[in-house]
């Protein structure tokens, strides 16, 4: 287990990494997510003890990676693939790691095999591609065979069949009872690999906890919904009615309503009731990516000069599920990159914006409970500031 209290970093003036406390527990894929420059690679530089802590500490089953004993053979980590000595034919790469560890020698053909460079070990690495390079630093990280294992951006130039590769060994090594901490940028990765997120922002805690809470805790679902094709009647009777309910009703795109704040059932009962026919009615699942986004769009400290004059520079985000006029939920004209605005929410013209009830997880999430008011926005972490710039 990785144990980290109190972890802080900083760089002169710069604090890298503040107050982060977590753990990273045996059996488990923890992913470990952040936008550019949030601190990742400092924490796991920390834990590997290449980097001194400026306050706290962090530990590998309650040692600090200096305190551990033949640390090779307990940690491994692939954190910057490209550091490899070009000059050195892969396998001798191992062999000489292999040799300062006290690892012998055949590991490093098992190895070699398990990544899939068997036929190329003889070859300078100076010649790998990249995603060469990743399987290389892969099979250094696994050359002691040890329980923790830590992966900074390990898909990383891989091709399909490399990333699924990776997300298998990824499993099949925290199945083994590991501990795998790995960080990526890849959503839809993490989504298949991890069962647990730590994500930081501008190197502070932002959220620990299981991919489904995560996403549920930072998306807003919706129900797709359409009426039959050219019966306006139809659909404007059924608009009318669920904004009676409630609940806010956009167009989208392609024709189809997106309706939040009520559950499907009751959108199926008030159709039913109003005698509406309908064409379908589904859940929106929300995507790992859409939660991400919605939780750390105010701690992105880079952004092309583009997105920012679309509105994704915008710090102070609504809380999740603000809907604004226009039908764009993700508040102040943002919406993640990728995703066009939709159609002007229906029954709402001139209407303040509305907040649906944040935070609870599911379809029954948009019943604020009696009395209660929606959760408080989340804020993104400001830049952690030096108590030394103060002196
Ligand atoms: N040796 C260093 N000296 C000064 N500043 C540093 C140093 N290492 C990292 N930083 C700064 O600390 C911050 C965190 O960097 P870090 O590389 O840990 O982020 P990251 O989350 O890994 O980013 P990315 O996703 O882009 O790899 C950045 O602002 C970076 O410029």
């Amino acid at each position: 287990m990785i144990e980290a209290h109190g972890l802080t970093k900083r760089y002169g003036a710069k604090t890298a990494v503040y107050n982060l406390s977590f753990q990273v527990r045996p059996g488990s894929v923890t992913g470990f997510l952040g936008p550019n420059g949030s601190g990742k690679s400092t924490t796991m530089r920390m834990i590997l003890g290449l980097d001194a802590p400026s306050a706290g500490q962090v530990t590998i089953g309650g040692r600090t990676f200096r305190q551990l004993p033949n640390a090779a053979r307990q940690v491994g980590a692939l954190l910057d693939a490209k550091s490899i000595h070009g000059g050195r034919n892969a396998r001798n790469h191992l062999l000489t790691l292999a040799q300062l560890a006290g690892i012998p020698s055949r590991r490093v053909d098992e190895v070699l095999g398990v990544v899939g460079l068997q036929d190329v070990g003889r070859k300078r690495s100076g010649g790998f591609s990249l995603g060469m390079g990743q399987r290389l630093g892969i099979a250094a990280a696994l050359l002691g065979d040890p329980h923790v294992l830590l992966f900074d951006e390990p898909v990383n130039g891989l091709d399909p069949e490399g990333i699924l590769w990776v997300r298998n060994l990824m499993k099949k090594l925290a199945a083994e009872g590991r501990t795998v901490f790995v960080s990526s940028h890849l959503m839809s990765e993490m989504a298949q690999t991890a069962d647990h997120l730590i994500v930081i922002g501008r190197g502070q805690l932002m959220a620990d906890t299981s991919v489904s809470e995560f996403i549920s805790q930072n998306s807003v679902d919706f129900a797709r919904v359409r009426t039959p094709e050219g019966d306006q009647q139809q659909r404007e009777k059924l608009v009318s009615t669920l904004g009676e309910a409630g609940a806010l009703v956009e167009s989208e795109e392609d024709g189809a309503l997106k309706v939040s704040r009520l559950p499907l059932p009751r959108i199926s009962d008030l159709a039913h009731a109003a005698d509406v026919r309908l064409w379908e009615l589904s859940p929106h699942q929300a995507s790992l990516e859409e939660a991400y986004m919605r939780l750390t769009q105010g701690a992105v400290d880079y952004r092309s000069t583009e997105d920012q004059r679309s509105g994704l520079q915008q710090v102070a985000q609504p809380a999740p599920g603000y809907a604004q006029q226009g039908g764009m939920p993700y508040g102040n004209g943002a919406l993640p990159p990728g995703q066009q605005p939709m159609g002007a929410p229906y029954g709402h013209a001139g209407a303040p914006p509305q907040q649906p009830y944040a935070g609870a997880s599911g379809w029954q999430g948009y019943y604020p409970p009696q009395g209660q008011q929606p959760a408080p926005p989340q804020t993104a972490p400001s830049a952690p500031t030096n108590p030394e710039d103060h002196r």
